[in-house]
């Protein structure tokens, strides 16, 4: 069966259009989360290149690409950041306000479903 970009048996990471989306995504996401009043206080400091790239190689990894993300586990990265949970969902908002400029539907919802169950790991309250 010829290999197309976008079918049902690509990995999520194919599907999202790869690194290049998933770095567009992940820049705007942090870039406007960095600006944000009730966001930017966990920013302060944050070398945000940095940190782009370290989430980018995360969601290539857990969406099926082939990246190696060599950054702490979400615990430790977060402990002393204290993120609240309206923090966490104002986040994942953000999240989902670029995706749905950037990629399709079903990839967004998959996306935002692995993004989820990270909150336990994320958040302090
Ligand atoms: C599902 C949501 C999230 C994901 C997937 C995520 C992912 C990551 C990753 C991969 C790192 C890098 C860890 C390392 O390089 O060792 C990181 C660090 C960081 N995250 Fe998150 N994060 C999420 C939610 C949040 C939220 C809600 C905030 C704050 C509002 C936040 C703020 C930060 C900051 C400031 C750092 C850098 C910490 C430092 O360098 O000391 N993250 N995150």
């Amino acid at each position: 069966q010829p290999s197309k970009q976008s079918d049902n048996q690509s990995s999520l990471f194919e599907r999202i259009g790869g690194l290049p989306v998933l770095t567009l995504v992940v820049s705007e996401t942090i870039d406007t989360s960095a600006s944000d009043p009730k966001l930017k206080r966990s920013f302060d400091g944050v070398k945000l290149a940095t940190l782009k790239q370290s989430v980018v190689d995360q969601l290539c990894v857990l969406t099926g690409g082939n990246c190696v993300y060599e950054g702490e586990t979400m615990k430790n990265s977060h402990r002393d950041l204290k993120v609240t949970s309206a923090e966490f969902e104002l986040f994942v908002e953000t999240f989902r306000t670029s995706l749905n400029k950037h990629v399709g539907v079903k990839e967004k919802n998959e996306l935002l479903k692995i993004l989820a169950p990270m909150k336990r790991d994320i958040v302090t309250d």
